[in-house]
């Protein structure tokens, strides 16, 4: 289980968290909404341990996130961040194979090579496994390294799968696919935390969505608990309208067009 109680986070003077609590049981996927700016890749940097809460507590497993080695923690969590550079000239393969390092010593044992080729298998790169990782488009990319970051953690059910923005580069294809796959872990005991910006992946495979705006809980829930026009406004700035899936019962949102704003805003700046 992770539990976040009260974390706030601060870079020099300015606020990112503020005083934000929630807790994510294995086999579930939260995810975190919210307008740029909103704090949300921040928060993931604390959920990662990459950094330390300004105040506040993060445990993993009923131990203080900060008090595990990288070592430990690497076997414990996996993170795919929203920019992931790799300047170097790697294979594919290459690149996912990283995603093993905290496991092996030397070389990778038939056991890695195992998951390494399962992983790959399942996030559709199979067949770019041989490319140099720096002719790939940026879908491609994206897949490789959520292959990568699937690598590291494949093995260890219950563990903390941090995702920030994993479908954003990827065709319709390969967000369900990505997404599935996530709720799919996620039925295996993983607990899984992906930041995403569209709404209607958020109530397709969400079991409990975090909104953040200007770093605080705005709310938090099952996607049909609050999902609405009101909380869309409130943490968008945004008029939408929700309707409710006949097929599935799931939220489907549609913003209102707002031509006629942009059109109004053009128009005073031609005329004066
Ligand atoms: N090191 C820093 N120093 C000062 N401000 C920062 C720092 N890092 C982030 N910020 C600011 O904190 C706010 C939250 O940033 P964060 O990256 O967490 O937002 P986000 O919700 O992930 O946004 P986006 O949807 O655009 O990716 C932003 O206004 C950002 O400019």
């Amino acid at each position: 289980m992770l539990t976040v109680e009260n974390v706030t986070f601060m870079a020099g003077k300015r606020v990112l968290v503020k005083d934000v609590s929630f807790a994510v049981h294995p086999g579930e996927i939260l995810v975190v909404l919210g307008a740029n700016g909103a704090g949300k890749s921040s928060l993931m940097r604390l959920l990662s341990g990459e950094k330390e809460p300004s105040a506040g507590t993060i445990h993993l497993s009923g131990k203080l996130l900060n008090s595990y080695t990288a070592k430990e923690l690497a076997l414990k969590r996996a993170m795919m961040n929203q920019q992931n550079i790799i300047n170097l000239d790697f294979l594919a393969l290459e690149v996912v194979q990283m995603g093993r390092y905290p496991h092996y010593r030397n070389q990778p044992t038939p056991h890695d090579w195992d998951i390494i080729n399962q992983v790959m298998t399942v996030t559709g790169i199979s067949h770019l496994s041989e490319r140099s990782f720096l002719t790939l488009s940026g879908g491609e990319q994206q897949r490789v390294h959520l292959a990568r970051v699937l690598a590291q953690i494949w093995d260890t059910p219950e563990a903390l799968l941090l995702l920030d923005e994993p479908v954003s580069g990827m065709d319709i294809q390969y967000q369900q696919q990505t997404l599935a796959l996530a709720a799919m872990l996620a039925k295996k005991g993983f607990m899984v935390i992906t930041i995403l910006h569209d709404i209607n992946l958020a109530a397709q495979y969400a079991d409990n969505i975090l909104m953040l705006k200007n770093g605080r809980k705005w709310y938090h829930g099952a996607p049909s608990e609050i999902l609405n026009t009101k909380s869309i406004y409130d943490v968008f700035e945004t008029e939408a309208d929700v309707f409710t899936n006949p097929h599935t019962l799931q939220q489907l949102i549609m913003p209102k067009n707002i031509t006629h704003q942009i059109l109004e805003i053009n128009l005073k700046t031609i005329t004066t």
